[in-house]
């Protein structure tokens, strides 16, 4: 079946220069958190650090204005929960997993403030292994909001469980009708 390409982006989810066989990059690029193509979203970049395998980190250096306020001067709740959560994900891709959030925890330790330039901050802790020794599919991370001294303002940690690429392809191809 021909897809209709008079439909507005915002319905299709994916551009309509990505048709045909898109990397989960380029459907990523609408992405809320990260997506360059998202008007209305947070376009955040994250730097990784793979120095150490058993504790990588992915790094956001951020600044939000009175479009993501919730208290007077702060940032909304919510939109704190979605900082926290990915900046976790940003950690599954170089961990070499798909990946996507099962459980996450958040300490709203102070009011978050915009117009501050903040730091975001995920850090991998653990990956359990199964009971037969071999890689478990449950990914522990952490999340902080910081002010550039180090304050943690808010914290999270994240479950994130891994996706068999079979079943990706099938969502994404449910995505694609
Ligand atoms: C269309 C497809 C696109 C896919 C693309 C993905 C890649 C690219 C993403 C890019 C974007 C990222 C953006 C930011 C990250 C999001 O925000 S992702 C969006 C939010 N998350 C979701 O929508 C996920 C919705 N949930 C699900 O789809 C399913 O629950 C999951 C995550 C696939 C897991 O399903 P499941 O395989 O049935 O796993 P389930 O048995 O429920 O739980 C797994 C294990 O966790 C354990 N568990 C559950 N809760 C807890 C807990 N609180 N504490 C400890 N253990 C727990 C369970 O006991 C279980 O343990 P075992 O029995 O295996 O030992």
């Amino acid at each position: 079946m021909s897809k209709d390409t008079t439909l507005p982006d915002n319905a299709r989810h994916t551009p309509i220069s990505m048709d045909g066989n898109p990397t989960i990059d380029e459907r990523a690029n609408h992405c809320f958190g990260c997506g360059p193509a998202n008007p209305q979203g947070l376009h955040l970049h994250f730097t990784t650090d793979t120095s150490n395998p058993q504790a990588i980190t992915a790094t956001c250096h951020f600044q939000l204005d009175r479009m993501h306020e919730g208290p007077p001067g702060h940032i909304h709740g919510g939109i704190v929960a979605a900082l926290l959560d990915e900046a976790m994900s940003k950690l599954n891709r170089p961990l070499n997993v798909l990946a996507m959030t099962r459980h996450m925890e958040i300490d709203y330790l102070r009011p978050v403030p915009l117009y501050k330039p903040l730091v975001l901050i995920g850090r991998h802790l653990s990956r359990p292994a199964k009971a037969d020794g071999t890689p478990g599919r449950k990914f522990f991370h952490q999340g902080e909001i910081q002010l550039p001294d180090g304050t943690v303002l808010a914290r999270s940690k994240g479950l994130f469980i891994a996706i068999d690429e079979k079943l990706l392809a099938a969502g994404l191809a449910q995505t694609e009708t």
